[in-house]
């Protein structure tokens, strides 16, 4: 028997006005996968994201994750579900240590709240998690210093670890090497692959940079203009004459 996917979309589209961005999708994300979404500039996979995560509701189509019909849920119980967006743009308490910022996830996803958010901060276990969480994403040495002192990758990775401390079920992550320099880019990529094969969260990535897209998705699937251009694995989608001429010259030959 085939697994039931963790995220299934159906004939999905999108319109601003007159103005159709996205028709016709159909996907699935198997649980436990590394899946990628590709394409050219504004092939439309930040519009998808947005309908995934709930911050846009479709024109057309349905969403399920794990089973459950999503289309028209909030985003905020979407998050509740499992299902996760890391920004593109940094989404940290700059001016919390970077403790402090795994803590206030992990005690939402304990449901004690800001108000408990003294005594909770005393609370052994959560600090064990917390501390746990930021060993995973190699920030243990930074613990207690404050978010915004931090260089521009290691943000990043406070934003890895907030998203890890609501225990995600799928993780949309939104050009997780965006802006970093190659050092960066190179932590990022051994964190996403270390994070695939030991939790068993799923990741959904959408990427620019062709090298990490290619080193870390096991599947991946190509937007073209608003639409599903090709699938398949990294192999499959780098010989694609289709996919090569989308990108108009060539990145996917790196
Ligand atoms: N709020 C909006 N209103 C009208 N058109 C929009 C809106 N948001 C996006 N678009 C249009 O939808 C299309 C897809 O944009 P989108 O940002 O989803 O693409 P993208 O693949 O994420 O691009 P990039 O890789 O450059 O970030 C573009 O033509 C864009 O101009």
């Amino acid at each position: 028997m085939t697994p039931r996917p963790i995220l299934e979309i159906n004939r999905l589209g999108h319109q601003f006005g007159d103005f159709v961005v996205m028709r016709d999708i159909s996907l699935a994300v198997q649980a436990g996968t590394m899946t990628a979404l590709i394409g050219p500039n504004g092939a439309g996979k930040t519009t998808f994201y947005n309908l995934v995560s709930g911050r846009y509701q479709p024109t057309q189509g349905s969403i399920f994750f794990d089973g459950l019909d999503i289309t028209r849920m909030p985003a905020h119980r979407r998050v509740a579900l499992g299902l996760l967006r890391s920004f593109q743009i940094t989404n940290i308490f700059p001016h919390l240590t970077v403790l402090e910022n795994v803590l206030v996830p992990l005690a939402l996803e304990h449901h004690k709240g800001f108000r408990f958010w003294k005594s909770m901060s005393r609370e052994r276990d959560l600090k064990r998690q917390a501390e746990e969480i930021l060993e995973r994403v190699g920030l243990a040495s930074e613990a207690h210093r404050r978010a915004h002192e931090l260089a521009y990758g290691d943000q990043r990775l406070v934003e890895i670890a907030i998203v890890l401390a609501r225990n995600p079920k799928l993780v949309l992550l939104d050009e997780p090497t965006a802006g970093m320099n190659p050092e960066e880019t190179e932590r990022m990529v051994h964190l996403i692959q270390e994070l695939a094969q030991q939790s068993g969260t799923t990741f959904f990535l959408t990427e620019h940079d062709m090298n990490v897209v290619f080193s870390v998705a096991s599947y991946l699937y190509v937007l073209h203009q608003g639409s599903l251009l090709a699938q398949g694995t990294p192999n499959e989608i780098r010989g694609n004459r289709q996919v090569k001429e989308a990108y108009l010259g060539g990145s996917l030959d790196s």
